[in-house]
Parts: C-alpha cells; sequence; structure tokens
C-alpha cells in the first residue's frame, strides 16, 4: 500500500459511498484473569460527509471504538475499514501514518502541545503528514475558529473555550476526510460547550466533512443527520431510550 502523503480527497471511497466500514468488531479487554468483552460483533456504516452523533451510558465502550475507527488500537476480531484501506491489516506505523493523513482527532482534553505557539501546534501535524510548514492553511483555519489574533500566544494562556477551538483548528488543517470527537465538550462549561459545538457544527457544513462525535449531550442530536447508540456492545440506530448517566 502506498503511504506516501497525498490530498485527502483522493482517497476513495467503497464502491457504495460508505466511508467508514465497521464489519463484525469485537473489542475485549483482560482484567487479570478475566476477559472483559466492551463490543460484540458491532456492524455499522458511515456515508461520506455524514454528521453523526455517537451516545451511550459511561462505560458503553464509545472512546473505545474512536480508538478502532482512528486506528490507535486494533479490534480483538472484524475489520474497521475507512475508504479501502482496512486498518486490521497495517502495521501500527502504517495506522500512524494513516491517521496523520486522513484522520482529525479532537480530544476531551484538547491535547495541545504547551511548548509550542498556537500555530505551531497546527503546522505540527502538517508537517509530520509532509506537507510542509504550511503558516497559510494553518492562519487560515485559525481564522476560522475567531482565533488569528492567538497565532503566537501559547496555550496555556487560552481560556478550556480557546484551546478546543484551536484543536478544531488542527483537525480541520489537513483537511482529514474523517474527525472524531471524543466528548469535545467534556471539559467545557454549558455555554462554552454550546459556543464550541456551534464552531464546529459551522466548519464540518462548510468544508463538507464526515463527523463521529462521541457526546452525552443530547442538544447535538438536532444538528446531526444520524444517532448511534451503543449498548450491550453494539450500535443500534436513534436515540437512547435510556437516561444518560
Ligand atoms: N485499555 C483498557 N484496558 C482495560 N479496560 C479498558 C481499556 N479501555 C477501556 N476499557 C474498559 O472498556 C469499557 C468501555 O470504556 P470506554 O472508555 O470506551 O467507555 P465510554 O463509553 O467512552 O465511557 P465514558 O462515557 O465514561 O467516557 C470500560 O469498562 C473500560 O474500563
Amino acid at each position: 500500500m502506498d503511504l506516501s502523503p497525498s490530498p485527502a480527497s483522493s482517497m476513495s471511497t467503497s464502491t457504495d459511498g460508505g466511508l467508514v466500514l465497521l464489519d463484525g468488531i469485537t473489542k475485549s479487554f483482560q482484567e487479570g484473569e478475566h476477559e472483559r468483552t466492551v463490543l460484540r460483533d458491532l456492524h455499522a456504516e458511515i456515508q461520506s460527509g455524514e454528521f453523526v452523533v455517537l451516545m451511550g451510558r459511561s462505560g458503553a465502550g464509545k472512546s473505545t471504538l474512536l480508538n478502532l475507527i482512528s486506528g490507535i488500537d486494533l479490534p480483538t476480531s472484524g475489520r474497521v475499514v475507512i475508504g479501502d484501506t482496512d486498518l486490521t491489516t497495517l502495521s501500527e506505523t502504517e495506522r500512524t501514518l494513516f491517521r496523520r493523513e486522513h484522520i482529525g482527532f479532537i480530544f476531551q482534553s484538547f491535547n495541545l502541545i504547551s511548548t509550542l505557539t498556537v500555530a505551531e501546534n497546527i503546522t505540527l501535524p502538517l508537517e509530520l503528514a509532509g506537507r510542509g510548514d504550511d503558516k497559510e492553511r494553518a492562519m487560515d483555519v485559525l481564522d476560522r475558529v475567531g482565533l488569528a489574533d492567538r497565532a503566537d500566544s501559547f496555550p496555556d494562556l487560552l481560556s478550556g473555550g480557546e484551546q478546543q477551538r484551536v484543536a478544531l483548528a488542527r483537525a480541520l488543517a489537513a483537511d482529514p476526510l474523517l474527525i472524531l470527537a471524543d466528548e469535545p465538550t467534556g471539559n467545557l462549561d454549558y455555554e462554552t460547550g454550546e459556543q464550541v459545538m456551534d464552531v464546529l457544527t459551522e466548519l464540518v457544513r462548510d468544508y463538507g466533512k464526515t463527523i463521529l462525535i462521541a457526546t452525552h449531550d443530547r442538544t447535538l442530536i438536532a444538528e446531526a443527520d444520524r444517532c448511534l447508540t451503543l449498548h450491550g456492545g453494539q450500535l443500534q440506530d436513534g436515540v437512547p431510550d435510556f437516561v444518560e448517566d
């Protein structure tokens, strides 16, 4: 497989337009002598351009699933196919390269590098993906999240909401086809979380991105094309009928 950097838009989707295919995913963790199965023969497909919200009780396996889709972790069995690439056939290094090029990940805890400026936090992943030190691109996405004037600041000087907006800019900068967000507003107060989600929703729509967001925030369901709920190790279409923890 050729993993050399290429425009993300060149990645083809499977013949029926599916961008993400989860085919019989089972994920178990060893806990001492016991094996704990979190995901069990899970099947799902996400189409290119879809905005999907992932819900489920605490401990249902949302982070586990996002880690499998991003190739950070591997399933115990089953296939994770992104476009025409089966991540389960790649080495760890190949999965890292694939992730840099095609997937933007937004974490609950922002995960910015405190010793780099805001702009450098955005250009570093671009450099790692072989796209050079693209300051113009960094300034463009920073402008879109309303933080162009903070480009030379260090992340610790920014508020939580501002730091998460930088993380959104970083996720979008490499022009990935797929964005994964793991409770992106979990560390923010309600109002700031709403502002960050407004920016994220607008950018995802404007840039035509496919996004899967794990969240407990039911207000996001109205923004989404589809809601998937993790329950009993499997994905169900629709809104959870239980009260979230
Ligand atoms: N590396 C690991 N080793 C062992 N168990 C793990 C590991 N990662 C996750 N788990 C277990 O898998 C289950 C699902 O965890 P996960 O973090 O995916 O849930 P979640 O739905 O994201 O929860 P929350 O909404 O609280 O963030 C939990 O019981 C957790 O303890």
